[in-house]
Formats: C-alpha cells, structure tokens, sequence
C-alpha cells in the first residue's frame, strides 16, 4: 500500500514525466515569473544579448546509475533536449567573443528611447507591477483639533477614497534590459561590468520595477517626455524611500544593491573620500543571509573601491574610547609587593583583594562603505559602556531585507534602535520581502514619521520630506507560482516519518504518482533545534552507502557553531550534501540556487513562514520545485492558513480550478483558526511539539533518539537475548499490545 497515494493532495497541474525539469538541472533563461504568454516591448538589445552561462551545482553524469541510487532522477544530459544543448553550447561560445563594448556601450543608443505613459503601463501591468505612494506622513495633528476634523475627514473618507487611491498610483519607466542601467541612469561603467558578469539575461519583476524607482535619471528632461511626470514617479529622481514586496527568489537583493552602489560612488566622486564610518548598512535577520547578501555587494561593487564587509564579532563602527575591564580578582597577603596596576583593602583579616586590571584595545574601525549585519551585531557594536547607543551619522541609505521579520517582536527592538541610530536626515530607507503585514507598513510609516519630528527638532535645517513608495508584485503574501505544493495528511508523528522515508528514496513514488517526485537536494524544516536533531539521527543511515551514505545528510541550525554553520552551508551548495534538515534558520533569504524542493516536516508557524520556506526552491523563475508539507492530527487547525497560501499561488498560476491541489471541499472542511490561535502559533509553534513531557513522563516532542540503522541493531540484540530466555525458561511468554507500547521508530 502507498501511503502517498491515500493520503496526498497534490497537483494535478504539477504532474510531470520523470524527465522533469528541475530546478537543479542549470541555468534559466527567463526568471521572470509574469508575463510570458504575451510579449514585453524587450529592446532589439534584449534580443540580442549573449550571456555567460551559470555554472550548474551539482555534476552532470553521464554514467546511468540503478534505479535505487539514482536520486537525482533521470540525468541531466537525457533532460536536456537536442537543441536546448545546441542553443547551450551556442550561449557559451558567443559568451568567450563578448567584450566591455558590447555590455555597455553598444546599444545605448536604442536604450535611451524611454517608453510612452501607455506602454509603460501596459509593460507593468503585464508583469504584475503595482506602484503606489503611501501618502500617510502628515506630522501628528494635535488632539484637539484632531478630534474636530475626525468627523469631517471620516464623511469625506468614503467619497474620494476611490479617487484619490487612482491617484497615488504611479507608472514608472519600466527596465526591460540591463543596458538601460547605463544608457538611461548613467550607472558607473564598473557596476554594469560587474553586473554584466553575472551573466543575467532580463531584469526580473522587482529589477525591472524598483531599479528605475530607486536610480537618479541622468538624462535631463527625461522625464518630461513622458507626459504624466506625477503619474509616473519621475518626478521623485530617485529620492525616495520604498517598501517592496517581491515573492521569494525574484532578485531583490541585486535591486536595493545596485542603487546603494551607484549611489555611494556618485556620493564619493562629488564628496571625495573620507566620510568616516559606514555609508550604508544592509540589515538581515540571520548571518547566513548576511554573508550571502555581502558576496553579492562584493561581486557588484569590485574594482570600484568601496568595499562591503560583514558584522563580526568584535568589530568597531564608531570611535569608543579604549576600556579597563576587570579581568580577575586575586586574594593576596597584604605585605604582597606584587601591585599590579590597583588593589583595593578589604580590610578583612589581613589580606587584600587585588583587582588585576588590563587596558583592552579596541579593534581598528571598520573602513567599509558597505556594512552588512543582522540587528543584533550591530547593536552590540554600537552600545556604549554607559548603556546608551552611539550614532551612525555617516549612513546615508539604510536596508531592512526581510523587513516583516526584523519589525516583528522578535527583532523589533534591536532593528528600531539600529534605524534610529542612523541620524543623517538625508537617510534613505528601504524595506524588502516577500511578505509584509499591513501592521509591519504601519510600523514603517510611523517609524519614518517619528525620525521626522526628532529631526524637526534640531537645528540644522532639514531636507523636503521623501515620500514612501509601495512597490507590489503580483498578489501580496502568496507562495511562487512556479513551484508544484503537495500537502499530504500523515495522521501522527510516526505517518510524517514514514513519508519522510518514502520522499528519500529514489523509487519510492511511482511514476503513476499524484505528484511529482522530490530529488535532493531539498530541504527539511522542523519547528525546533531537538526536533532537527532527533530527525538528523532518526534518518542518519537512510541513504546508502554506495549513495554516500550519512555524509548525505546533515542538520544545520543556530547552536552549531558559525564555523560548523559555514562549512555545512558550503557542502551543501555544493552539492556533497543533498538533504539538509534545519529549523527556519534558513527559511529565509537563503539562496541554494539548484535546490528541488522543500519539506515541511513540521507545518510552518503562519502563512507567511510557509512562503518563506518553499520559496527556497524555484528561485529565479526556475520550474519544477515542490513543496511537501506533512501534517498530523495536531495541525488541523493551522492547515487552512497554508491551504490558502496554496490555492491563491495556484490561482496566479493560472491552474482551473478542478486541477487545483487543494480542493474547495477540503477547505471548507478546514477549520479557520481563531486570531488567537494564530498568534499562538507564530510565537510558539505547534505546542504538541515543544519539549513537554507528559505526564508519565515521555517526551511529546521526541522524533527518536538513536538512528533507525542503530536502533534495528539494539532491538535484535534485545530480541536474541529475550528469545534465549524464553527458550530457557527464564521469563514467561508475554503477547504485547504494540499500541501502548511507545513508538520505537520503524524496522
Ligand atoms: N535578473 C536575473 N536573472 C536571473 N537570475 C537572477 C536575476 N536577478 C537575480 N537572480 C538570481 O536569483 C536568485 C535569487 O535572488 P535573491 O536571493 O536576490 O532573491 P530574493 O528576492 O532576495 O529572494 P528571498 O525573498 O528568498 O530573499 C539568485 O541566485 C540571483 O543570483
């Protein structure tokens, strides 16, 4: 019996032949996710374009394997179609020919050609692009006068709210090729070689979206040309601050990149060199997102001179002075002519308490433009001795990058006290992810406000206020189109093993199957660090030898070690690591570019996780990912949340709706959870599968605690001893009732 064939839910849409494409099988030629059906008004550039191709992650082979190890499925050779080949072998040739006039001067001219309001709409709209100002910066009124225009206003509210929401809506020149960055803003030469290695054919939505939006026109009375200039934000040059919601994998990091470098080399040329302290800083949650985030700045901004380096421990930003610290304190008789540099009498029975005291230096100020970090280490970096936080002045633009998790309680503290650290009032701010509360704009909006009034205060006379810009990409809080979701009902704890199981080996789903197979390497995310474990150690021995056997699989999560974090993370890009199994550590940010799928061992703790997490597959419009998402009796009532997600991506895929994979029956049958629940959830998980004890005093939480291959050799031997006994007489023959007996994992 197939478990997964009784229990799975899965996309019909997503059904695909064995030789599937996927994700990991190269690089993509389109990665855009919208607008492929009809024609963009790409320039004769575009057409042209020869790029360099991405190396793969994973070896091709073109030795068959047997059908039980060949876990990447059919090879990649056989996937690749004859002229797929013949059109590869043809970009890598044409790649070795292309020289520096060809990336950036070549088609200038036709690139500066800017689009007229109607095609500038027809392009963004095509793509799913939806620009609008959030218009709410009015100072705080005072509370009298306030109470008297509240009546007023709410009367008005109704009748121009439809008007003035056309309004804010703004239309901005699309980028619908690279070779615009310098034809039409005039980046520096060096950032659109640097981008050009990187061998990008189109901008993706958000490039195309927020580059033309965040970089200054250079081209005097551009904009002009374009008639509507309110309409379509050319009047802002740039000058603004955005909140982007882009789905997972779109490229956001390369568009808040590339405008900071431009504009920090622009600053530099005009200003010269010598602001003291770092100009920019990038803030992630996590320090692998962080690392990530700086190899991309050092790729894009290399041979220009300024440099992007990442928080660490111990790293200076701002001057402090050097500190004494108490390093020990000795007992010594007081006739003692060892005196260090102080000691104090204690007065008590002839001894003193000798303070030994050592001047600590200070590590050398970081010189980097660039500054990358998570909330944390910069906060630690900037907290004086006194307890209060030194200012960074020098920082002109300033990034959230998932911007709904560091306002989130978790961060929000710590991301707040860094952003007002920044006191520069030409700051310019830029919140990005893929999924952001309406709570997590409202926060936003009165941080920005409240910067504003402090700086009101002062005395140095202040810039025209920025507005905040809303850049959207298809439907806000919605998983990727491109990915196929399977959520399957596993009933318990030991259902998602066993499925588990079933995913990690190759023949396991029948071609048959109502969804298409996971290939590794894919992902697994447990809700906790034990659970993590517990599964490392649970599946350990799962995959064979001849396979590789347990250097296969790994965990990674935040009490390894950095160092044991990096190298796990470097294995598994790649490639000698094919199934890593982590908490939401990774769900995040992270990029595995050849990565097939993603398992939900534990159900996700809101809508918005889920996104996240699957989203580490698919990236870059790459076809082919799955989603598996198990969940048990506990679940039920959170299951809705993700069923939503699912059916609202398959909707902007396009998928009708009788091949939906969540059928509307189910989610009628779903229980909605309460807003309590909700909140319950995304602060504490699934409580089932937390360390509680019950109370006879198992552990709920417990995968397992020996490796299945371990624990079949334990049982034997505890079977042979108990059998001889028996077979001496020495113990009765006892018939157990397995289902009171704990669950021992599976033989
Ligand atoms: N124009 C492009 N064409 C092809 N690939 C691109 C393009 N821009 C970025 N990429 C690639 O897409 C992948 C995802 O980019 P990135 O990590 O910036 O996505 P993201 O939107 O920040 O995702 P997430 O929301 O998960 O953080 C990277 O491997 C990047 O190199």
């Amino acid at each position: 019996m197939n478990v997964f064939k009784l229990l799975s839910r899965s996309s019909k849409a997503a059904q695909t032949t064995p030789a599937q494409k996927l994700p990991s099988s190269g690089a993509v030629a389109n990665p855009q996710l919208f607008g492929h059906d009809e024609p963009t008004a790409t320039s004769p550039e575009t057409k042209k374009s020869n790029k360099r191709k991405r190396g793969k992650n994973i070896e091709d082979t073109s030795v068959p394997l047997p059908a039980d190890l060949d876990f990447f499925g059919s090879s990649k050779k056989d996937d690749m179609e004859p002229t797929a080949q013949a059109a590869e072998k043809k970009r890598k040739r044409a790649s070795q020919t292309q020289t520096d006039a060809e990336v950036t001067g070549a088609h200038e001219e036709q690139e500066t050609e800017p689009y007229n309001a109607d095609e500038s709409k027809r392009i963004l709209r095509l793509h799913k692009l939806k620009v609008t100002v959030l218009e709410d910066f009015a100072p705080q009124e005072d509370e009298a006068q306030s109470e008297k225009s509240k009546k007023k206003r709410k009367k008005e509210k109704k009748v121009v709210e439809k008007k003035k929401d056309s309004k804010k809506q703004l239309f901005p020149q699309p980028l619908t090729s690279f070779a615009q960055l310098r034809s039409r803003y005039g980046i520096s030469r060096r950032l659109a070689e640097n981008l050009n290695e990187q061998a990008y054919t189109l901008p993706t939505e958000v490039q195309l979206g927020a580059l033309p939006l965040l970089l200054r026109s250079r081209k005097a009375g551009e904009d002009q040309q374009n008639g509507d200039s309110i309409a379509s934000g050319a009047e802002y040059r740039g000058d603004i601050d955005l909140l982007s919601v882009a789905p997972t994998g779109s490229g956001k990091t390369i568009a808040f990149l590339i405008p900071i470098i431009d504009a920090l080399l622009s600053e530099k040329a005009a200003e010269g060199e010598g602001e003291d302290g770092p100009r920019a800083i990038v803030i992630a949650p996590t320090r692998e997102l962080a690392s990530q985030i700086v190899n991309e700045a050092r790729k894009l901004s290399k041979g220009t001179g300024l440099k992007a380096t990442l928080m660490k421990k111990g790293m200076e930003v701002v001057e402090r002075p050097e500190v004494e610290d108490v390093i020990d304190e000795v007992e010594v008789p007081d006739h003692s002519e060892q005196e260090e540099e102080s000691a104090s009498d204690s007065g008590d029975e002839g001894k003193a308490v000798q303070q030994k005291k050592r001047k600590r230096r200070r590590a050398d100020k970081s010189k980097a433009a660039i500054l990358v970090t998570t909330p944390a280490a910069l906060l630690n970096a900037l907290k004086q001795d006194d307890g209060a936080v030194a200012e960074l002045p020098s920082v002109r633009h300033v990034v959230l990058d998932e911007a709904d998790v560091l306002l989130d309680p978790l961060f929000r503290e710590q991301t707040l006290s860094v952003w007002n650290a920044c006191v520069n009032p030409l700051l310019r701010v830029g919140l990005w992810s893929a999924t952001m509360g309406s709570n997590i704009e409202a926060l936003a909006i009165s941080t920005l406000n409240a910067r504003w009034t402090t700086l009101s205060t002062s005395k140095t006379p202040l810039p025209s206020r920025r507005p905040l810009v809303r850049l959207v990409i298809g439907l806000k809080d919605t998983a990727i189109p491109n990915i196929a979701h399977q959520l399957t009902y596993a009933a318990t704890e030991q259902g998602k093993l066993l499925g588990l199981r079933q995913l990690l080996h190759p023949t396991a789903l029948p071609t048959n199957s109502s969804g298409p197979p996971l290939r590794p390497p894919f992902l697994v995310f447990t809700q906790t660090i034990p659970r993590a474990i517990a599964l490392h150690s649970e599946l350990l021995y799962d995959i064979p030898p001849e396979a590789g056997g347990s250097s296969r699989i790994a965990v990674l999560h935040a009490d390894l070690s950095g160092t044991a974090r990096e190298s796990i993370m470097t294995k598994f890009r790649r490639g000698d690591i094919w199934v890593l199994i982590t908490t939401d550590l990774l769900a995040r940010g992270v990029d595995f570019r050849g990565l097939n799928g993603v398992v939900n061992y534990d159900v996700p703790n809101s809508a918005a996780a889920y996104v996240h997490r699957v989203g580490r597959t698919g990236r870059a419009g790459r076809a082919g990912g799955v989603a598996v998402t198990l969940y048990t009796q506990d679940d039920i009532p959170y299951v809705k949340l993700i069923a939503n997600v699912i059916r609202a991506a398959e909707k902007l895929r396009g998928v009708p709706e009788e091949e939906q994979s969540v059928k509307q029956w189910l989610l009628d049958a779903l229980p909605t959870p309460t807003k309590r629940e909700k909140q319950e959830l995304k602060k504490k998980g699934v409580e089932a599968r937390r360390n509680v004890k019950t109370e006879d005093g198992k552990n709920t939480a417990r995968i397992s605690t020996k490796s299945g291959y371990e624990r079949r050799v334990d049982n034997r031997k505890r079977g042979a001893v108990k059998g001889s006994k028996q077979r001496a007489g020495q113990e009765p023959r006892k018939v157990e009732d397995a289902s009171e007996s704990e669950f021992e994992g599976f033989e």
